[in-house]
């Protein structure tokens, strides 16, 4: 395996109208890794992910996919990569098989016949061949999506957003896969919202309004944010209370709640803990100190990025 990073990119912009919504981005993405992909709505994800696929071109910055020049080796690029967009969908009035072939033909895969067959088996679908791709349920349908993305064993996979919409079990499935492929040497760039999904990536980038805000490992994105947090416990009208008397006060810098209890998080660590245990003393809720979670410190870097442009 060669130590060149599967995706390196220096300085992009990418401006619509003027506004720049990737704003000198760099970051590479480590071959036979997963990466992740996070942010907020709109933060620049979908056009990070289109201008490394070579559908769209940057304005200013450099960069290297699988060692081909962006802006220049575009149909190398685009060949050697799978891609699945958001609502990526397959014909739906075609049978999976159909689909499957249809696919194929488009990367001139031979013998078609053949190579369905051994895609159709590694999914377990080769019982329900002759079923339309419509009939199936949505976890199903991103998996046979997934599977005629990687027909052409492409060396890089970028993934955006590929399992919105679809329920936990499925989820799952598909997150198996995504780990089966990189175990079998597949670089992996996926974009999520979805914290779990986050935490199973061996590396995450958080991006906000089109800048790279952290990258590292869950546990080093976890660290920069130096954060401190603390739970509170208690009857829920007990915690709601805590909550409103917490807002605003020196020290607290977001109060999230988790079922019935509720995390405190703050830089200032002394400040933090005097505000908690003067809430807790008032409300009669008990506090604890806590692990930091991952959507603790996403949550401080896009107040943080709020913060820096109003
Ligand atoms: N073709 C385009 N023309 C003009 N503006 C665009 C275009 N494509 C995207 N944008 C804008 O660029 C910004 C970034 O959009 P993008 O889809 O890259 O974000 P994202 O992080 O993928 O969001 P989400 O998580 O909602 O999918 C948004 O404000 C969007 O409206």
């Amino acid at each position: 395996m060669s130590a060149e990073p599967a995706i390196r990119v220096e300085g992009l912009v990418k401006r619509f109208g003027g506004r720049a919504v990737v704003d000198h981005v760099s970051m590479s993405v480590n071959r036979g890794q997963i990466t992740g992909f996070l942010g907020p709505n709109g933060s620049g994800k979908t056009t990070m992910i289109r201008v490394m696929c070579g559908l769209l071109t940057a304005d200013e910055g450099s960069g290297e996919v699988l060692g081909y020049r962006l802006g220049r080796d575009t149909r190398r690029i685009k060949r050697e990569i799978g891609y699945m967009t958001q609502r990526f969908s397959l014909y739906e009035d075609l049978t999976i098989r159909e689909n499957l072939a249809f696919v194929a033909g488009l990367y001139a895969l031979r013998p078609v016949q053949r190579v369905v067959d051994e895609v159709l088996e590694g999914l377990g679908l080769t019982s329900r061949q002759h079923q339309l791709a419509g009939t199936l349920s949505g976890g199903w349908k991103q998996r046979l999506a997934l599977a005629s993305c990687v027909m052409h064993k492409p060396q890089l996979l970028l993934l955006d957003e590929p399992t919105a919409g679809v329920d936990p079990k499925a989820r799952r499935d598909f997150w198996e896969e995504i780990h089966h492929l990189a175990a079998g040497g597949m670089t992996v760039l996926v974009s999520t919202h979805y914290m779990d999904e986050a935490e199973r990536c061996h590396f995450v980038n958080y991006i906000s309004y089109g800048r790279l805000v952290a990258s590292g490992t869950v546990e080093e994105v976890i660290a920069h944010a130096g954060l401190t947090t603390f739970l509170l416990e208690g009857p829920m009208d007990k915690v709601t209370a805590a909550e409103r008397m917490l807002r605003g006060m020196t020290g607290v810098d977001e109060t999230a709640p988790f079922g019935t209890s509720l995390h405190v998080v703050g830089r200032d660590a002394e400040a933090l803990k005097a505000a908690v245990q003067h809430a807790a003393a008032e409300t009669g809720t008990r506090m604890s100190a806590t692990e930091t979670s991952l959507e603790d410190a996403f949550i401080r870097f896009m107040n943080q990025s709020t913060d820096n442009m109003s």
